[in-house]
């Protein structure tokens, strides 16, 4: 939605804030509205059809906690779960603000803010929001319950994936969702359970690939006290506490052929029943599952049960990486640098057109996560308000990856290899510190270890 179609409602306890805020936005936007007192958003919001509320975080000026923002935030994602808040904050709130976009806040603002720095918070704001609104396929975002709240993507691939999924998300289809490391498919499940009719029941996550067989099925199953030696209490397991809720397996292609089985029953006859009982228990769950592994070749190589695939693969997402969508670069780079410039108290910073040309030539291995974590390290280290070329550094994988030609994988294995050695021998072994300049999990990180047997 464009700023001209906009219909704005401000809330702040500052005459001052409201009448500034008027005078700017009056000429830019179709209505604004301004009222100071918070209790009064209810009704304005019942009686009129706002797109997007500026909210201020405190509103009692002897009382300085924030809170007050967060709970009204609340309140309007309750009263009308589809508009598009930007919350309004003193410096010393930064801790609070990032809060608030975990509780549904599309962004925020520092004050005192540039004028056009807000008028242009707001726009990517109204634009990003359409998509939750209407889940029109022109939109460059689709709603997540995760931090930022916005999955965002304006490439032709990225527009028919939030398509697709504001198509299956209200449904209760098994999903499948594959990509590499760090292509976003946690933030997609998130967003399938955010926009499902599941979503005020529970969403529970489990990286079932790193489950030891004797862990799998009391996690996954729950057991009785007494079933095996450490069972010292009754305890439900994942698809239980999922119950009328979304369970999310990730990694699932690393799971054992036993493994399989055991969940290809329970998936089957949708009930569990806890280790050490024999009373099955009825589950309701929307289930989905994510890998980056091709579990087709898998199940072709037998390591794999065909059978299970076409249990969980109702609907099947594929997110390409980054570097087969680079039209997405700029839109992600400036998210991520908008967000730590706020983290890392530098709001005035931005990122210079070389800077983004530099991350456009770049074929990141790691996609968005090391996307993010590069705009993270160059906001940190960055001494002037302009993120310039110069100041990105990537890890030492910098070789641009030409994957039209079939060498590009190989290559890419050997690259990777060399490069995860180099990393961890410069963090003196020290896998958290590795992990996170490789822009990689933990986990993901010691599965390429045992991958090239380092
Ligand atoms: N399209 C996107 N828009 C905004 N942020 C994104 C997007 N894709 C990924 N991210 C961010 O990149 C990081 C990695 O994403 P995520 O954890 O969802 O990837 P993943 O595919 O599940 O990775 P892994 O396979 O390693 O578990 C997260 O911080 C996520 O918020």
């Amino acid at each position: 939605m464009s700023l001209k179609k906009a219909s704005i409602l401000v809330i702040d306890d500052d005459p001052d804030v409201l009448t500034a805020v008027r005078l700017l936005l009056r000429p830019e936007v179709k209505e604004v509205v301004t009222e100071k007192n918070p209790e009064q958003l209810p009704a304005l919001l019942g009686a009129g059809d706002f797109d997007l509320v500026l909210l201020d975080m405190n509103f009692n000026a002897s009382i300085n906690t924030g809170n007050e923002g967060i709970f009204w935030l609340k309140r309007i994602k309750e009263i009308k779960p589809n508009i598009a808040v930007i919350m309004i904050t003193a410096y010393g709130d930064i801790d609070l603000a990032v809060r608030s976009l975990k509780d549904g806040a599309s962004d925020f603002m520092v004050k005192p803010w540039h004028n056009e720095k807000l008028l242009d918070t707001i726009a990517t704001v109204l634009k990003g929001s359409v998509a939750v609104k209407g889940n029109d396929p022109n939109n460059k975002a689709f709603a997540s319950g995760k931090m930022g709240n916005m999955m965002l993507g304006e490439s032709e691939v990225m527009q028919e994936i939030f398509y697709k999924l504001s198509k299956i998300a209200p449904t209760d289809a098994n999903i499948l969702i594959l990509g590499e490391n760090g292509t976003g498919k946690d933030l997609i499940a998130a967003a399938i359970h955010k926009q499902s009719l599941r979503v005020n029941g529970p969403y529970v996550k489990v990286d079932v690939g790193s489950l030891t067989e004797s862990l799998f099925e009391s996690e996954l199953f729950g057991h009785k006290k007494g079933a095996f030696t450490d069972a010292r209490d009754d305890r439900a397991g994942r698809f239980e506490t999922a119950h009328e809720g979304t369970l999310f397996l990730d990694e699932i292609g690393n799971i054992t052929l036993q493994q399989q089985a055991k969940l290809l029953t329970v998936l089957q006859n949708r009930q569990v029943t806890r280790l050490g009982t024999n009373q099955a228990v009825p589950v309701d769950i929307r289930l989905i599952c994510a890998t980056n592994l091709p579990l087709q070749e898998l199940a072709n190589e037998n390591k794999f049960r065909k059978d299970l695939i076409y249990r969980i693969n109702t609907v099947e997402i594929v997110v390409p990486p980054l570097r087969k969508r680079k039209q997405d670069i700029p839109l992600l780079a400036n998210h991520f640098a908008r967000m730590y410039a706020a983290k890392y108290f530098k709001p005035n910073i931005s990122m210079a057109d070389s800077a983004i040309e530099k991350l456009q030539q770049y074929s990141f291995p790691g996609n968005v996560r090391e996307l993010q974590y590069t705009i993270e390290r160059a906001i940190i280290m960055a001494e002037s308000e302009l993120i310039e070329a110069k100041d990105l550094l990537f890890s030492p994988l910098e070789n641009p990856v030409t994957d039209t030609e079939d060498t590009a994988e190989l290559k890419l294995s050997t690259l990777e290899k060399n490069t995860i050695m180099k990393v961890i021998d410069k963090h003196n072994g020290n896998i958290s510190k590795a992990a996170k300049e490789l822009g990689l999990t933990r986990t993901a990180l010691y599965r390429r270890l045992s991958k090239y047997e380092l």
